[in-house]
């Protein structure tokens, strides 16, 4: 069984506060993949978090968006610094929990042609799981034709990686419940993007990467199913349930 998570920025920081770690929320996230995968519930495990407040901070400072770059290598630094950084803190939180977890920076394994698209080679990342480690990757920037540099989302490694690992599950954990309605209900399963148009919006923190309206958009891409669900359904998510909403 190989799961590819994204636990969102809006999980792991306080999005609305530069460069801050949600302690608590870290915790509870390390403490249900420890127990999923000592529970032999999931084989392979790769996990991507999200922006929050260290990278979409800095990628709005410098004005960089997934289709707007930059030459600027202080851009460079400041953004793909502060996702390193955040990065070892989730690192920390799973490896105090004995969770194998090893870094991989997108920006140093994938780049995007002059139209936008982007390439992820997924040996490295194969390669890993078949030798016991859990990957942890983040959003990142990336060498962009044209452009400089443009910030690539966790999501879109998901989309990416789920297709060429041939994932058997994918989760995208958020900071809510999963996709809310019009009365804020959760819808229980999206097929059709035109259905929920209507209700979706970009994220209510600062994100350059496209909100619910993004997310929604790439998985109903992928040949998989996948889930969009909060914190509290994580557990269950990792048990083999299907929490939140389902993008068909
Ligand atoms: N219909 C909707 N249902 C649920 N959330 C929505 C909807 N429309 C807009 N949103 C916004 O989308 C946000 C989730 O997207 P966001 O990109 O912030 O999540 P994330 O993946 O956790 O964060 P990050 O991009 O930092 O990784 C919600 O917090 C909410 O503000
Ligand atoms: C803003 C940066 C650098 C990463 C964005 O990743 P996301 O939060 O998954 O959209």
């Amino acid at each position: 069984m190989t799961v590819v998570l994204k636990l969102g920025g809006s999980v792991v920081t306080e999005k609305d506060r530069a460069e801050t770690i949600d302690g608590a929320a870290l915790d509870h996230t390390a403490d249900a993949i420890a127990d999923a995968i000592s529970a032999g519930d999931i084989d392979d495990l790769v996990v991507v978090h999200g922006g929050g407040s260290f990278g979409h901070h800095h990628a709005s400072e410098f004005g960089v968006s997934t289709t707007d770059g930059s030459h600027d290598v202080d851009a460079v630094h400041a953004i793909h610094g502060a996702m390193t950084t955040l990065n070892q803190f989730v690192l920390r939180r799973l490896l105090d929990r004995d969770v194998p977890a090893v870094p991989v920076h997108p920006f140093s394994a994938g780049h995007r042609s002059e139209r936008g698209e982007l390439t992820f080679p997924a040996g490295q990342i194969e390669t890993l799981l078949s030798e016991g480690f859990v990957p942890v990757l983040h959003g990142d920037l990336v060498a962009h034709a044209g452009e400089g540099v443009t910030v690539v989302s966790g999501d879109e490694l998901v989309v990416e990686l789920a297709a060429s690992l041939g994932a058997d599950r994918v989760g995208l954990c958020s900071a809510v419940p999963g996709v809310l309605d019009d009365a804020d209900a959760v819808i229980d399963r999206i097929d059709e993007y035109e259905d929920v148009a209507d209700v979706l919006g970009e994220s209510e923190a600062t994100d350059v990467s496209g909100g619910m309206a993004a997310k929604v958009r790439a998985l109903l891409d992928l040949d998989s199913n996948a889930t969009i669900f909060g914190r509290d359904g994580l557990s269950a998510f990792l048990e083999g349930d299907d929490p939140g909403t389902t993008i068909d």
